[in-house]
């Protein structure tokens, strides 16, 4: 295994790319950038030099909206509605998990996620317990929401309410700083208003997030308006969902008074282009409306069963393509936007610090093949990163200034890519078993 991943201390990446011009970054043994610039080396006596000759470094990316374990399921099924994927395929699969699959699933997840530049993650799934042993094992960072589903029982209500505490007590036990906690109540059409509204008091006295599926489909809006007499966004907004605290997946169909409530209350939205297409939502989320009510919008890859990867390099693409087309503008969600979305954002969200590479924030960096096919000529290296690269331009990874990639190795890829690949297979026996 390369030393380089092994080592630990303080760190110093000598004559690294940014913004066009080469530098040194310093990062001191708590993992901090400690300078940057020409003179940066004589800060530290560093134990780790990594040379930064032929790459770029970039912020470490955010995904503000997965479901990490479900890397199980890529390619389960495919080409439906949401509707029915989720009734028909995916709940009935999930019936069957087990908290060894989820710690499989998500660790298999991180190494996708580290392999193609992603260092924090918003999440939202189950046996989360076990996402944070894998989390932890991986080194990255994220946020873990238990899905609360309750579907208007109050029977279920208390199970979901006791699921969620029984997290948040776990999370808090770790005491790990890259490891947080949220609530997650999954959406309008599979929670009730007391469950929403449980949520949203759970999350304000414990000052922890909360991390909720919003207007994904028309379905969502029109069924919503019947049952309650108000859009999602509205809902929300009444049960006390919507806190600078709290990050809003998909907003595909949020009309634009709702996209100026999401800026009033501080809420991010995070944009999920490849999920939305592959699913047919048939709108993009309205980024130029979010933007002019200055709301926070980040990036995210949805659950590997809607996307099917979690390449937030790729993701950058879409995002700057389907805005583009879908609202039939070609200025609209430029390369250097799509990259703060991906990056400043998302930190923004997650409260994992600045999400730029700056003194005092903290070491998360990507650095990027400058020789590599896709970033030549470099002409402009924002452009490049979103229109012409994916996750494989990522060469090095570090998450407050430990390595978890160098030179494209992660430590134990394989055993993970082997026990991801039996835990799949298992799962869907079991379920094939029991039908
Ligand atoms: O795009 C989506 N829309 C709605 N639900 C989803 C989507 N992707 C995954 N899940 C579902 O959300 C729950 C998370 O706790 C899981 O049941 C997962 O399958
Ligand atoms: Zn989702």
């Amino acid at each position: 295994m390369n030393e380089i991943i092994t080592a630990r201390g303080s760190l110093l990446i000598a004559g690294v790319t940014i913004d066009g011009a080469t530098v040194d970054i310093a990062v001191d043994e708590k993992g901090t950038i400690a300078a940057i610039g020409k003179d940066a080396k004589k800060t530290i006596d560093a134990d780790i030099v990594i040379d930064g000759s032929d790459r770029i470094a970039v912020p470490g990316l955010v995904n503000t909206h997965t479901h990490a374990a479900m890397s199980l399921l890529r390619g389960y099924a495919d080409d439906m509605i949401l509707q029915d994927w989720l009734s028909q395929k995916i709940w009935p699969l999930e019936a069957h998990l087990t908290g060894d699959d989820v710690y499989a699933g998500t660790r298999f997840a991180c190494l996708e996620m580290i392999k193609s530049g992603t260092v924090a993650f918003n999440d939202m799934y189950f046996f989360m317990d076990r996402a944070a042993a894998a989390v932890d094992d991986m080194g990255m960072r994220a946020t873990l929401a238990y899905g609360f589903i309750d579907l208007g029982m109050e029977e279920k209500r208390e199970a979901e309410i006791k699921a969620t505490e029984t997290l948040v007590a776990h999370v808090r036990s770790l005491d790990n700083p890259r490891i947080r906690v949220a609530v997650g109540p999954h959406s309008v059409y599979t929670v009730s208003p007391e469950g929403l509204r449980w949520c949203a008091e759970y999350a304000a006295e414990q000052e922890i997030g909360i991390h909720v599926h919003l207007s994904e489909t028309e379905k969502e809006v029109v069924d919503c308006v019947a049952r309650f007499g108000k859009r999602p966004a509205y809902l929300l907004d009444d049960c006390g969902c919507l806190t600078p605290r709290t990050v809003a997946a998909h907003c595909c169909w949020l009309d634009e008074a709702e996209c100026r409530l999401l800026a009033e209350r501080g809420v991010t939205a995070s944009h999920n282009p490849a999920s939305n297409m592959k699913l047919a939502v048939n709108r993009a989320m309205p980024y130029h409306w979010l933007k002019a009510a200055g709301a926070n919008v980040s990036l995210g890859t949805d659950g590997c069963s809607s996307n099917n990867n979690l390449d937030l390099m790729e993701e950058m693409k879409f995002a700057a393509l389907l805005q583009k087309f879908a609202w039939n503008s070609p200025t609209l969600l430029p390369a250097g936007e799509a990259i703060e979305m991906a990056t400043a954002a998302g930190a923004r969200a997650l409260g994992t610090g600045p999400g730029t590479l700056t003194v005092g924030a903290p070491a998360d960096i990507v650095l990027l093949d400058a020789r590599a096919v896709c970033n030549t000529p470099l002409f402009h290296a924002d452009s490049n990163a979103v229109y012409a690269c994916n996750g494989g331009a990522v060469m090095t990874v570090l998450c407050q200034g430990r390595v978890l990639m160098h030179e494209r190795e992660v430590p134990g890829e394989e055993e993970i890519v082997r026990e991801a690949a039996a835990a799949a297979r298992s799962l869907v026996d079991r379920a094939q078993d029991s039908s």
